[in-house]
């Protein structure tokens, strides 16, 4: 039998409290000022391909909707990311973040160096979108429930620890704070909705698992390559590279 849409819900939640990766160590020392420049930086460049995907995935599930109302209500996603003639984007904002850490921002867009698990990781998420149902693509969107507590944790984490962090550089999780209500607001009633029987109810809640491991999996993957003792895939990014040139003289 379907649950409630309260008991589903707490459901939803549920899998965040006990999935999500605000409970990976990785975040721990990235929020407490244990991480050195180059652990910061290796998060900033695996990180940007998450970010990157992220306009590409929207854009695919948007490819496949049939309603103009749904695309009309998901189309401010790719344009929070990819900006407008008025606001430049969270792409430009994290590349922000990027050149205040000591890296170029070519490089970093480039892509080049990310490690491979994330690579996986995040390319498996544009395809879940790509081929799964509606309904399970909104609902792998839904970890960004329990984004707003993190990025508030790395604003003020981050400001404490770190001499680069300040409004500019941190200007990403300042705007995400404003435009993930909206769409977590939106994309929760529309799977609560569109869940009406326990079938669609547990593939709901498998896609949204699903989503919290692609998270995970790509901090574990920086974790192994860059904490100690890192062990740093071929191919990918070493400590040395993409440092913005006044930083590669010293
Ligand atoms: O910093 C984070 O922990 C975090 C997590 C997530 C998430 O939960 O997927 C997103 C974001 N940030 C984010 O900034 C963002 O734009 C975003 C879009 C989506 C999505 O699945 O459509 N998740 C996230």
């Amino acid at each position: 039998m379907a649950q409630t849409r309260e008991q589903f819900e707490a459901r939803l939640r549920q899998i965040g409290a006990e999935r999500y990766h605000d409970l990976h160590p990785f975040h721990d020392r990235l929020h407490g000022g244990s991480c050195t420049p180059d652990q910061v930086r290796a998060w900033v460049i695996n990180r940007y391909y998450y970010q990157h995907s992220i306009p590409m995935k929207d854009a695919a599930f948007m490819s496949r909707v049939e309603s103009p109302d749904l695309r009309r209500a998901w189309r401010s996603r790719i344009e929070d990311h990819d900006g407008t003639a008025e606001n430049e984007g969270g792409i430009r904002r994290w590349l922000r973040l990027a050149e205040a850490v000591g890296l170029e921002p070519d490089y970093v867009a480039s892509c080049e160096g990310v490690l491979p698990a994330t690579r996986f990781a995040v390319d498996a998420y544009v395809r879940f979108v790509r081929e799964k149902t509606l309904l399970e693509a909104v609902a792998a969107s839904l970890t960004e429930l329990f984004a707003p507590k993190i990025h508030a944790n790395r604003i003020q984490g981050l400001l404490k620890n770190y001499a680069f962090a300040d409004d500019s550089s941190l200007s990403y999780f300042r705007n995400r704070l404003k435009e993930a209500p909206k769409d977590v607001a939106f994309g929760l009633s529309w799977v609560l909705d569109h869940a009406d029987t326990q079938e669609k109810q547990d593939a709901a809640a498998k896609a949204l698992v699903f989503k919290t491991d692609v998270l995970w999996a790509q901090l574990d993957a920086l974790s192994a390559a860059y904490v100690e003792p890192a062990r740093i895939p071929p191919g990918a990014w070493q400590p040395h590279e993409g440092l913005a040139r006044q930083r590669k003289a010293s």
